[in-house]
């Protein structure tokens, strides 16, 4: 193996403590303890767990936790309703309704309904065209980790050729956007793509966000590459138990890569991180207070 592995459980831990660091900031000099609120609908257990570790982490940087468990049968005008509740509350900067919600209930009108300025996941119709079109938008969180390790491994991407496999609006088209941003020469690659293994190995950076176990395999890597893995994919072992791994084949994948992220270990924590890095964005917007520095 001679890629470098991209610790992002480690790289979360740094950033959570800044962002507590800024916490600490907001209380003593302006007197604001950021809350998130997050909305559950229905009791997968998947979502469960991550919604405690939301809480967990939210408290631990000394930030407001509201959790909202609604049952499954809830009506798209309930949750409605608790989404305009929580635009009001002045308590509340960001709103985080889990994804995904029950069939009967419209994603699309959820998410448009919160206030964009409280939209920490970045979703929200308003936040994604700023994003387009280079404004102050709030990014989605896990496109954004993936940017923070990404910066943090190449510096300047000026110019470098980024495939990013997969078009959901919660992951690729941000990522994509984002890769853009960074003056990269951006190739999204989907379920349609002709030569998907000829598409990734013209890649120097590969963003793999499809949630197909193992679909992009090593051999397809460019030498020196830098690979983010996104998924995390539960499949059966031969002993009847499961583990996760990611859409990319990881210790293949990490033969030519120049670095990769882990699954578990890599973009999850990110993630979370980043949940809280623009929960506190959004805090400092709503109050016209300037982002501390850590
Ligand atoms: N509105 C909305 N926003 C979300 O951001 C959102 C959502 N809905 N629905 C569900 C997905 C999933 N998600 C994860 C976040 C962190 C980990 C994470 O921290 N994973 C760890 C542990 C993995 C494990 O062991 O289960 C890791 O990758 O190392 C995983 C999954 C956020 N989501
Ligand atoms: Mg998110």
């Amino acid at each position: 193996m001679s890629a470098q592995i991209i610790d992002g459980k480690a790289f979360a831990a740094n950033l959570k403590q800044d962002i507590a660091k800024q916490v600490a900031i907001l209380k003593e000099k302006h007197n604001i303890t950021p809350g998130l609120a997050v909305v559950i609908v229905g009791e997968d257990p998947a979502s469960q767990i991550y919604v405690r570790n939301k809480n967990k982490s939210t408290v631990e940087a000394g930030m407001n936790s509201f959790e909202h468990v609604l049952p499954e049968d809830t009506s798209e005008a309930d949750l409605l309703a608790l989404v305009e509740q929580l635009n009001n509350d002045p308590a509340i900067n960001g709103i985080l309704v889990q994804l995904p919600l029950p069939k009967h209930i419209n994603e699309s009108a959820v998410i448009d309904a919160i206030n964009p300025a409280k939209d920490v996941d970045g979703f929200h119709v308003i936040n994604s065209g700023l994003l387009a079109t280079g404004g102050d938008a709030i990014v989605p969180c896990t496109p954004l980790g993936c940017l923070l390790m990404l910066r943090d491994r190449l510096g300047d991407m000026s110019g470098l050729d980024a495939v990013v496999v997969g078009r959901s609006n919660i992951v690729g088209k941000p990522m994509a956007q984002l890769l853009l941003n960074e003056n990269c020469t951006v190739t999204i690659a989907h379920s349609r793509t002709r030569d998907l293994p000829g598409v990734v190995g013209r890649a120097d950076i590969v963003v793999a966000a499809v949630g197909r176990a193992e679909l992009v395999k090593g051999d397809w890597i460019k030498q020196g590459a830098t690979v983010i893995d996104v998924g995390i994919n539960r499949i059966a072992t031969d002993d009847g138990k499961s583990r996760i791994v990611g859409d990319v084949e990881f210790a293949a994948a990490a033969e030519r890569a120049g670095a990769i992220t882990p699954v578990p270990g890599g973009v999850g924590p990110m993630t979370i991180a980043c949940l809280l890095k623009n929960t506190v964005t959004a805090t400092c917007r709503q109050a016209g207070v300037k982002e501390p520095q850590a």
